[in-house]
């Protein structure tokens, strides 16, 4: 059955535009609305030379086939000040939460079944003097969720985070056994139900170094991760560890491994990325709508020039497909 999806570009001067009309180049097997700016998509379009052309639509009148080759459906947002590849404007700060908004809420009300998110600049956000810390935090906040999860996969390797955009000096503090808890439950839950896997096996990170050495190199692993992780398994969770973080990712333990929950941001997505930077998907997990996005950032430097692989916002495309197909 044919599906509407929102797709967010992101920042205006990023490459987000670029893929979105890249991608428009084919044909898809649903519904796309591209939730922008109409006029910094044609100027896109006309800055690479590529023929896709934009096509305006509303809420009151959405297409019911997916666009043909070659067309873009928008529906049309406008920007506070005309976007210039590269060039970040924080006066187009509230465009871009616009669009996350618009989405949101269109997946809320049942406009869209899910939307695909191209990558934000979160600096040039917080320098609007607006607190943003991410797309992951922004839809968490917008639909009312506590906790979500942010989950990154590629081929044959899922990443998922206890913690996600905070400071190192900060990540301690906030590793509780409330929230190893609940996002404990969240990943296990949303890999069966969206993810297919009846009994998923998790591996889990430690904190410290060598997972504390046996609570010389850090108590964390002793007072918190091993008696949550403890409770969970007497509930009947699969889940290994604390391992340590330097040695859990070896083929051998990956093996039989469904996803690995890491404590934070840098210890499992640098990972993740030199696997399969450029063909991996960001999921937020727990959230009531689905939520995908690509595994790269805004590449300011490649903005306008067409030279970018779309492989990430393709794999983003299709698992958001396959986590409403089921
Ligand atoms: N989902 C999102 O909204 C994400 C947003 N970001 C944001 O992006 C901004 C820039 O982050 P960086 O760390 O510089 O990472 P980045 O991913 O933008 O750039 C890293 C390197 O990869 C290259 N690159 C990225 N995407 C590419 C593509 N599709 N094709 C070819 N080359 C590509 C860039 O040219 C650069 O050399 C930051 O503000 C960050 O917060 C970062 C990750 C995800
Ligand atoms: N490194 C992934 C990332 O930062 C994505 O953040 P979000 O905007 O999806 O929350």
């Amino acid at each position: 059955m044919v599906r509407r999806f929102a797709l967010t570009p992101g920042e205006p001067a990023g490459i987000g535009p670029d893929l979105c009309l890249l991608l428009a180049g084919s044909a898809h097997p649903h519904v796309l609305i591209a939730i922008a700016s109409h006029a910094l998509l044609s100027d896109r379009a006309a800055a690479l030379g590529l023929a896709t052309r934009p096509q305006c639509v509303t809420p009151d009148a959405w297409p019911s086939e997916p666009a043909p080759a070659g067309t873009l459906y928008v529906w049309d947002t406008p920007l506070a000040q005309p976007a210039e590849p590269g060039h970040l404007q924080a006066a187009n700060a509230p465009y871009v939460l616009e669009t996350l908004t618009r989405a949101a809420q269109g997946c809320l009300d049942g406009s869209f079944a899910g939307m695909i998110t191209a990558p934000v600049h979160k600096g040039v956000i917080n320098d609007a003097g607006i607190a943003f810390s991410g797309h992951t935090e922004f839809l968490a906040q917008l639909t009312g969720t506590p906790q979500v999860v942010m989950m990154l996969a590629t081929h044959g390797l899922r990443v998922a985070l206890v913690t996600t955009h905070l400071p190192l000096k900060d990540v301690a503090a906030s590793i509780t056994p409330q929230r190893l808890e609940e996002v404990t439950r969240i990943l296990h839950a949303d890999l069966r139900d969206k993810f297919g896997i009846g009994s998923p096996r998790i591996l889990v990170c430690g904190l410290n170094p060598h997972a504390g050495e046996g609570g010389h190199l850090g108590r964390e692993e002793i007072e918190i991760i091993e008696p949550t992780l403890q409770r969970l398994r007497d509930e009947g969770m699969d889940l290994v560890g604390p391992l340590p973080a330097d040695t859990l990712f070896s083929p051998k333990n990956l093996e039989r491994c469904d996803a690995v929950l890491a404590m934070y941001h840098d210890q499992g997505l640098p990972v993740l990325k030199y696997k399969g930077f450029g063909a991996a998907v960001n999921v937020t997990l727990g959230l009531p709508i689905v939520r995908t996005s690509v595994d790269h950032g805004t590449a300011l430097d490649l903005a306008g020039t067409g030279r970018i692989d779309t492989g990430s916002l393709q794999v983003a495309l299709e698992t958001a497909y396959q986590m409403t197909g089921r």
